[in-house]
């Protein structure tokens, strides 16, 4: 849409419909329903191999990476074990001291070099594909043998060094957000299920 956006209901709706279009290219991008299917199976199976996730992102997709985070490390559908995952947004003692010492663009990668282990699946979330910070903790994460998986839009660096790409069909940043949220949500349900529905009792109904 274009500026000015009038503060009335047909731009709300103008809105909600731009999203809702944008989630019908999502479900017809058979690349991206495929990939995400591998992905949640990469986690699962590095969950059972003890392994654990590692998530970046800036601004809204930091948001992203924690909310990622905290639906695996606490619950996402039903209790269960907690499973390890670590935002590396949060900490803000090494965020400081890091990008004090060494500058912004090793934010994620320092914390890569002291946190991941081979086999542990590194999760960077850029809209744009082209964050250095994002892209620097991936060479580092390629480097210690880690398994990476990108969140992205259709363009970028990212595209190009991870294992993985989950490409939102948008080059729009919000719509791209969007798109990260519900995948997010997808992985979550699939990994939770697989490692844990089979010992999950339902409520019972009254
Ligand atoms: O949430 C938004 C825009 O919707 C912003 O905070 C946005 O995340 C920031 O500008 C980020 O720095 C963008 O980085 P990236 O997605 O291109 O890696
Ligand atoms: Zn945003």
């Amino acid at each position: 849409m274009s500026l000015p956006l009038p503060i009335t209901d047909a731009t709300v709706a103008a809105l909600v419909a731009d999203s809702a279009a944008f989630k019908q290219r999502m479900l017809a991008d058979r690349a991206l329903l495929s990939a995400t299917a591998t992905v949640a199976q990469v986690c699962v199976d590095a969950y059972r191999a003890g392994n654990k996730l590692l998530i970046a992102g800036n601004g809204g997709s930091a948001a992203d990476a924690q909310h990622f985070s905290a639906e695996l490390v606490a619950r996402f559908e039903f209790d269960r074990p907690g499973l390890p995952a670590i935002a590396l947004t949060t900490d803000t003692s090494a965020l400081t001291a890091i990008g004090n010492d060494y500058g912004y663009e090793r934010l994620f990668s320092r914390q890569v070099e002291a946190l991941a282990r081979p086999g542990d699946v590194f999760v960077g979330l850029s809209t744009s594909g082209n964050s250095r910070n994002v892209l620097k903790a991936m060479e580092q994460a390629r480097s210690q043998g880690v398994i990476c998986v990108a969140l992205c839009g259709q363009g970028g660096r990212i595209h190009e060094l991870a294992d993985h790409v989950l490409a939102m069909p948008s080059t729009h940043t919000p719509r791209i957000q969007e798109g990260h949220g519900l995948i997010v949500h997808i992985l979550c349900a699939m990994i939770e299920s697989a490692l844990f529905a089979a010992e999950h009792q339902p409520e019972p109904t009254a």
